[in-house]
């Protein structure tokens, strides 16, 4: 198995003027790469790779301070959106089975005026930065969104009118920063991942890493390493995009791994979880009942909440 690559330059995010065969070429091209794998490389997106290292690199500076300066943004301490926020090492379990993830995560959740992000020093700019990015992965994923509805031979709007609060706290979209600090391999717990085997639970995931360490497994059951490839966006297909599709698109498990003993680099990668409006209700989009219907908020409250299962 591998990753497909597309290039999306027909409709990439500058292009205002692209013709309904490009269009439904990109869609053929996005629904073979989803049906057989779940898995995209995006290549000529417009999103810039300026843009990608101006975020890794204030997300980093906000890492490397000591926890009590990122305690006041921890998640949970924000009334607005109880998944924004600083999440800690080892706090989240994406495999419930395994310890803590050795990770630490940086949500931005809410784009709300009350929230309070961290400004001083070192991370100066760290909202402005945060938000903008955001900004771009969100027209990015609303025009993916079209086109795989369109590879579908469905109403273009069938998944996008079920976006249209991205960014709004009846949302649940999120860029989330990720840090892999070093690792002990003596420290480390039995069984402990990076990140531990899971899917996705959202609509479509875009990711941008800088480094190795991602696999994806394979429908033989083996994981395969999903290298990082200069320029090109990783896109994945959710879980409740899977269950929106009657399965059409599959939504695929990936973990990362610990580095080798004695390979004391970081990791870091952006990952922007497109989810649907909390209210939409998503019902197999080809009439059948394979899924009872389910409201995307109320979906992502039990996923998160499975994910952050204490000891
Ligand atoms: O760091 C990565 O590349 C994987 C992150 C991931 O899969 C996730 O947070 O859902
Ligand atoms: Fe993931």
């Amino acid at each position: 198995m591998s990753i497909p690559v597309v290039d999306f330059s027909a409709y990439r995010l500058s292009e205002k003027h692209v013709n309904d065969e490009q269009l439904q070429e990109l869609g053929a091209e996005l629904k073979t790469a989803f049906t057989q794998v779940g898995f995209v490389y995006l290549k000529n997106s417009g999103i810039t790779q300026e843009e990608v290292d101006r975020v890794m690199d204030i997300s980093k500076k906000f890492f490397l301070q000591p926890d009590e300066l990122k305690q006041p943004f921890c998640r949970k301490s924000f009334s607005i959106n109880p998944n924004h926020g600083w999440v800690s090492l080892e706090t989240e379990k994406l495999n419930p089975r395994r310890p803590g993830d050795l990770k630490e995560a940086f949500n931005a959740a809410s784009l709300h005026p009350d929230i309070k992000w961290p400004s001083s020093g070192a991370v100066t700019g760290f909202q402005e930065i945060q938000m903008s990015f955001f900004q771009s992965c969100k027209e990015l994923s609303l025009r993916v969104l079209r086109v795989m509805a369109l590879g579908l031979d469905m109403d273009p709007d069938v998944f996008l009118s079920a976006h249209r609060l991205i960014g709004t706290d009846e949302n649940g979209t999120t860029l989330r920063s990720l840090y892999y600090p070093p690792v002990n391999s003596e420290k480390a717990k039995e069984g402990q991942l990076r990140c531990g085997e899971h899917s996705d639970y959202g609509s479509i995931t875009l990711l941008f890493q800088t480094s190795e360490g991602l696999q994806v497994r394979t429908r033989s059951g083996e994981f395969v390493s999903a290298p990082c490839i200069p320029g090109a966006i990783l896109i994945n297909i959710a879980d409740l995009m899977q269950r929106w599709t009657s399965d059409q698109f599959v939504s695929v498990i990936h973990r990362v791994l610990l580095p080798p003993v004695g390979d004391s680099s970081t990791r870091q990668s952006l990952a922007f979880f497109v989810q649907p409006d909390d209210e939409a209700l998503i019902t197999c989009c080809d009439g059948s009942n394979k899924y009872p219907p389910v409201a995307a908020g109320a979906y992502l409250i039990e996923r998160l909440s499975q994910s952050y299962i204490e000891n």
